[in-house]
């Protein structure tokens, strides 16, 4: 019955996860579970169904009802059109002030339902070719890819409490970023609250640990310890090498060490010599890779000699341990969000948990929202995906044109390649639903006015606007130091790495990369040129090859930072006077 009525609905748009199915006994008292349907009886279910969470409008349920009637033809009509009783009055001054229902408390209560409309909105209403993602039958690993703000979260998160309603395993949802995994597991709780219990929202670094602790293999992760090592490595063969002809920084060589070398399993010179560098730009002869070797093998020689692991080695470890468990693990299915940023280690860990299993692997994720050096293509990846397996969404539901163009002219000449291995052109084309938005561009001569503007803005949010509102910074230095001017101005601030998706009244401030995946009504980028090349100084032919990966990446994750806004999108910039350049 329940997937009749979910086929039923699926045509108006509405998620299967929306459908919840309950059995009401006459005469009896009951309140119970029976896998997902909930058994009431006719006492219980009055309560039960007003203690839910009003998701439709009093005409989205006559429509609805209407529908259903029609589906159900031997149901008697025109009883929910009847049912249905006009929204109460507001309920007598004497009433309001009885504590509980103060007028102070309903207007708390409907600014966290404004707050929460568009959230509540896609809990239940998909776009019918979402719905159709959401219920779909896959023979094998399948992958979602579309431009920012298309839908892609949402489809994955219906996806997994689906999935979840539809079995009794485990479903684990994972990411790249460990803020994410909080704000999604609030979302699927109020979407899903059956089957939150049932879907693990998960960091790969931080369920590769725990995966790790209960096969009773020890890890010693130490990141500092480790840095000491490569820079010590880099010191005693990496800084006189011809390394330094490419590129005199470390930290390039430290990248192709974590996303090139460990990022893809990399064990021998042999591989390493031939393997397509994805997303890196320098080219390196055969006498780069050996120095390569060589700094890799010192780092590896000084991290065992410390006896510790870096991030590389947790998921390494964590590969080896799931193969040699195939067939055991407990998972019914894998959906990864943000598949871009994962290295192939990663993407072979979670493959691993599942196989070709129907239904078993989902990848969700845009290649034009990488964030970090490095890639991997599918086929790398012995990942298989065809046919219907791998869809598209086109439509963008978050952004204005003028904030998508915004953000598309900074990404426009960077062609990007995705894990399928398609080039793609950074101008790409999305379908807008009408939405209302603007840009606000604010350059002052110096630092102090620019910063003067950005308090002057938040200072005139109207009440309760800064739950969703972000200041956003490319650098950790950044980071620090918006902190300080916010809270001398006496504006509350949340750290994005403690934000968990509930409404705070504070302004939420990380970095672009930690902002990935969310989306705030209002965007604040401070000072948001300050780390792109400025073109009419320093042609591109000026730039060393790994300069200009540098700057396609700032420029990614500006793009990303970007496309976060859904109303109003700041860009603050410094634009001295050049006299003073
Ligand atoms: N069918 C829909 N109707 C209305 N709004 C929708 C629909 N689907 C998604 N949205 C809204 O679009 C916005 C973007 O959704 P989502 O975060 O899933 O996109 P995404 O493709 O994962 O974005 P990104 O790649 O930029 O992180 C959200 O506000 C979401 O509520």
């Amino acid at each position: 019955m329940t997937k009749v009525a979910e086929s039923a609905v699926a045509s108006l748009g509405m998620s299967p996860v929306a459908v919840q199915p309950l059995m009401v006994f006459a005469g009896h008292r009951v309140d119970a579970e029976l896998g997902r349907v909930r058994l009431l009886g006719e006492h219980e279910v009055g309560p039960a169904l007003l203690s839910e969470r009003h998701r439709l409008r009093p005409e989205s349920v006559r429509v609805i009802a209407d529908h259903l009637d029609r589906a159900f033809p031997e149901y008697e009509g025109a009883f929910a059109t009847r049912a249905i009783s006009p929204p109460p009055q507001a309920p007598p001054q004497e009433e309001l002030s009885d504590g509980l229902f103060d007028l102070d408390g309903l207007r708390e209560a409907a600014l966290e339902e404004a707050l929460r409309a568009p959230i509540e909105q896609w809990m239940t209403f998909l776009h019918p070719d979402q719905v159709a993602l959401v219920r779909r039958n896959w023979a094998g690993p399948a992958r979602i890819s579309g431009p920012a703000g298309t839908g892609k979260t949402v489809v994955g998160l219906h996806r997994a409490a689906h999935l979840a309603q539809r079995t009794t395993g485990r479903i684990l949802y994972v990411t790249f970023a460990n803020n994410l995994p909080r704000v999604q597991a609030t979302f699927l709780k109020a979407m899903s609250p059956a089957v939150a219990d049932r879907i693990d929202f998960r960091s790969l670094h931080s369920w590769s640990q725990e995966f790790l602790r209960d096969c009773g293999v020890s890890v010693r992760l130490h990141g500092e310890r480790a840095q000491t090592a490569f820079s010590l490595a880099w010191k005693n063969v990496g800084r006189d090498s011809c390394l330094t002809e490419i590129d005199p920084a470390p930290g390039y060589w430290k990248e192709e060490i974590d996303h090139v070398i460990k990022g893809r399993g990399i064990t021998s010179f042999e591989e390493y010599a031939t393997v397509p560098r994805r997303r890196r730009r320098a080219s390196l002869r055969r006498p780069h890779r050996e120095a390569v070797w060589a700094l890799y093998e010192a780092y590896e020689a000084l991290r065992v000699e410390r006896g510790v692991h870096d991030f590389n080695d947790v998921l390494s470890l964590a590969l080896a341990e799931a193969l040699r468990r195939t067939g055991q693990h407990r998972y019914a299915a894998v959906v990864v969000d943000e598949v871009q940023d994962l290295t192939l280690v990663g993407v072979r860990l979670l493959h691993a948990l599942v196989g070709d299993t129907p239904n078993g692997l989902l990848l969700v994720g845009d290649g034009q929202q990488a964030v970090y050096p490095g890639g991997f293509r599918l086929s790398d990846a012995g990942i298989d995906i065809r046919g219907d397996r791998g869809q598209v969404l086109h439509i963008n539901y978050r952004n204005s044109k003028e904030i998508l163009d915004a953000a598309l002219a900074v990404v426009a000449e960077d062609s990007f390649e995705d894990i399928d291995g398609l080039r793609t052109p950074g101008r790409r084309d999305v379908d807008l639903t009408y939405h209302d938005g603007h840009v606000i561009r604010v350059s002052k001569p110096t630092p102090s006015e620019h910063d003067q503007a950005l308090l002057e803005a938040l200072h005139s949010l109207p009440p309760g606007a800064r739950a969703d509102t972000a200041v956003l910074c490319p650098s950790m230095r950044a980071i620090g130091r918006y902190q300080r001017l916010l809270e001398r101005a006496s504006i509350p601030v949340c750290l994005l790495e403690h934000y968990d998706g509930r409404p705070v009244d504070a302004v939420k401030l990380g970095s672009y990369r930690r902002a990935k995946g969310l989306e705030f009504k209002r965007v604040y980028l401070p000072e948001h040129d300050a780390t792109m090349p400025d073109g009419s100084r320093t042609p591109d032919a000026e730039v060393s090859e790994t300069g200009r990966e540098r700057n396609e990446l700032s420029r990614s994750q500006l793009f990303v930072a970007m496309t976060r806004a859904r109303d109003v999108l700041w860009l603050g910039s410094v634009n001295r006077p050049s006299a003073e350049r």
